[in-house]
């Protein structure tokens, strides 16, 4: 097979259909791309583009504020995942040195099992917000029982693994700065979950790396569609079948907004190796593990003393 020169664009509006055989056909679409680069992107997704714009318009808002008031909902001050994370505290690749972003982290929670978000005092913040965190949380899921038909499973496989999940919606900012500037808007770096959901503002900046490991292919900005990749649990669960690609976003020639929307499985959910994934013969490539403890590794060389569990 030869290396995308791209990343595939997939119209899943199908996966909501009646008709099984339609539902197959895009499976099958979204597994290719799954194996191949790890990277598509999604059209006929389900969220309205009024519900998109809602939640931009949100996210330059709460960026607009003084230091102060975003440093008052400070990541480092709570826990669960939730909050402010200032320009250049992060760093996902630290040979690149810090990212030239800044970021706002909300969680899926039930208000049960999970504190609350923090949410930013603005006036119409919230509404707007959750509407396309509930938006995208449900193509995302649909897209989960696309991976399921595609690897041979029952199409529900996913559902229960997913319902309660340590999913994260982050916000982010990146200044415009020039290629030479010091810095990356955001080092190289897989995600950790089973499948992210990216939307963007137009301005380009992210990058996939291809199979000649020093390639980096320019994802274009597609408005209205989403960039999907998959994440380090899901590549586990397929036993590498499904790959998580590593990406960065380089200096933006202009301000740029994205939001991310990471769907990492419910805590206690046991990501193994999905039988049909591992060759017969063959040990499967990753001891099991549950996504609450794999998370916790990852966060902590993110974040190191910072870091805060994923969930209770
Ligand atoms: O902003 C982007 O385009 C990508 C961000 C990203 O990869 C991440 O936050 O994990
Ligand atoms: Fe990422």
């Amino acid at each position: 097979m030869t290396a995308a020169s791209t990343i595939p664009v997939i119209d899943i509006a199908a996966l909501a259909s009646p008709d099984a055989y339609a539902r197959r056909r895009v499976a099958a679409e979204v597994g290719a791309a799954c194996r191949d680069i790890g990277f598509f992107a999604i059209t006929g997704h389900g969220v309205p583009a009024e519900v998109i714009d809602g939640a931009f318009a949100a996210s330059r808002a709460f960026f607009a504020q003084p230091v102060a008031d975003k440093a008052a909902l400070a990541y480092a001050t709570l826990s669960h995942n939730r909050g402010y994370v200032g320009m250049g505290v992060e760093a996902l690749d630290e040979k690149r040195g810090a990212d030239q972003k800044e970021a706002f982290n909300l969680i899926w929670t039930d208000e049960a099992t999970r504190p609350p978000n923090a949410w930013p005092a603005l006036p119409g913040w919230r509404a707007p917000v959750q509407a396309y965190f509930d938006a995208v949380f449900a193509a995302a899921t649909r897209l989960h029982a696309a991976f399921a038909l595609d690897l041979g499973l029952p199409e529900d496989f996913f559902a229960d693994k997913i319902d309660q999940p340590l999913a994260t919606l982050r916000l982010l900012h990146y200044p415009a700065g020039a290629a030479a500037d010091a810095g990356v808007g955001a080092g190289a770096h897989t995600d950790y979950g089973n499948v992210t959901l990216l939307a963007t503002d137009g301005v380009s900046g992210l990058q996939v790396q291809g199979r000649a490991r020093d390639e980096w292919i320019d994802v274009p900005p597609l408005p209205g569609a989403f960039v999907c990749n998959i994440g380090d649990c899901l590549m586990r669960w397929t036993n590498d079948v499904y790959l998580s690609t590593p990406h960065r976003v380089v200096r933006p020639a202009a301000e740029r907004y994205s939001i991310a929307f990471f769907l990492d499985p419910n805590p206690e959910a046991l990501v193994s190796a999905i039988p049909s994934c591992v060759p017969p013969g063959e040990a499967p490539r990753h001891a099991p593990v549950t996504t609450q403890a794999y998370l916790q590794a990852r966060f902590a060389a993110t974040y190191g003393a910072a870091a805060t569990a994923p969930a209770a």
